[in-house]
């Protein structure tokens, strides 16, 4: 992961001062891309311990359409509490885009399914996309999409997956977000009969937050170590089939955490 490292760096080095809607203030880069080829171990952050259950919880509930915190605090995870509503509700954000984005005359999408049997029918396709940035629906959603969209590729029988990230919060958000969409591009590859290939992610605003220097600097003092590997459950054949006990982390040996105040 020392190119995770680079990039905190790179944002540190030749970012500029801004202020945000949270009111805390970044240093921020337009643009940057991240590339993890997924058959040379899985792209977790090392220079840190990161809460991986959280992460499998989370993609689990994307997955199943869920927008409602509830099944996330059920499981331990507290990561979206801030945004939610009295009743635990986020409004019609990710989940909801996911599995059941309305169209005209009430034609629901489940972008999860046609993507999955596109590219089982029809791999060279470079339509391969899902969309969770649904412009009418945004004013409802608790927050905006920050992972916006993300493409499949598959070039000689391995899969690659590209996202879009628009806004990104480089300490908290990203080592999060790279082990979801490499682990999201894993559990697609085995139910298409693929291998895996490249996890590519590209940033827009890519910030680090003014009250997490001091811990980007506790972070690049440390030496990154050998990635772990991920392992899933190989009967699984459908993707809405998997549960947490199908995920299995091995040889992982990360640093100590490194705690940070997250900015609502
Ligand atoms: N400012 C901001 N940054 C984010 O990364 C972020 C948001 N807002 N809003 C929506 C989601 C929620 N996400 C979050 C929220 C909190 C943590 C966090 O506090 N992580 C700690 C504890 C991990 C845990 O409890 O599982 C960490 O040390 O990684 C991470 C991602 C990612 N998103
Ligand atoms: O998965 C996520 C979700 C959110 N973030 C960060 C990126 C920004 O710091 C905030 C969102 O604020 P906006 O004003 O809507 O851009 O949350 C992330 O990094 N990853």
């Amino acid at each position: 992961m020392q190119n995770y490292l680079d990039l905190l760096q790179h944002i540190l080095v030749n970012g500029t001062d801004k202020t945000d809607r949270t009111g805390t203030g970044t240093r921020s880069v337009f643009g940057y891309q991240l590339r993890y080829d997924l058959s040379k171990g899985f792209p977790l952050v090392t220079t840190k311990k990161v809460h991986l259950k959280s992460i499998i919880y989370e993609l689990l509930w994307f997955l199943k359409g869920d927008t409602n915190i509830k099944y996330l605090t059920d499981n331990g995870v507290s990561i979206w509490n801030e945004w939610a509503d009295k009743d635990g509700n986020l409004g019609p954000v990710y989940g909801a885009q996911w599995r059941s984005w309305e169209g005209k005359d009430g034609k629901v999408v489940d972008q999860i399914v046609d993507v999955i049997n596109e590219i089982k029918r029809n791999p060279d396709s470079r339509r391969l996309i899902v969309s969770a940035w649904n412009p009418a629906e945004i004013p409802n959603m608790a927050l905006a999409p920050c992972h916006a969209l993300f493409q499949f590729y598959v070039s000689e029988g391995k899969l690659s997956l590209q996202l879009y990230q628009r806004s990104a919060d480089v300490f908290l958000g990203v080592p999060f977000n790279i082990a979801s969409y490499a682990l999201l591009c894993m559990m697609v590859a085995q139910v298409c009969g693929l291998e895996v290939g490249d996890y590519v992610h590209t940033f827009g605003d890519v910030h680090i937050y003014n009250n997490h220097f001091e811990q980007v600097q506790k972070q690049l003092s440390r030496t990154p170590k050998a990635l772990p590997t991920m392992k899933l459950n190989p009967e699984i054949k459908d993707i809405f089939g998997f549960d947490y006990e199908d995920f299995t982390l091995e040889n992982y040996e990360p640093y100590p955490g490194i705690k940070a105040p997250v900015a609502v």
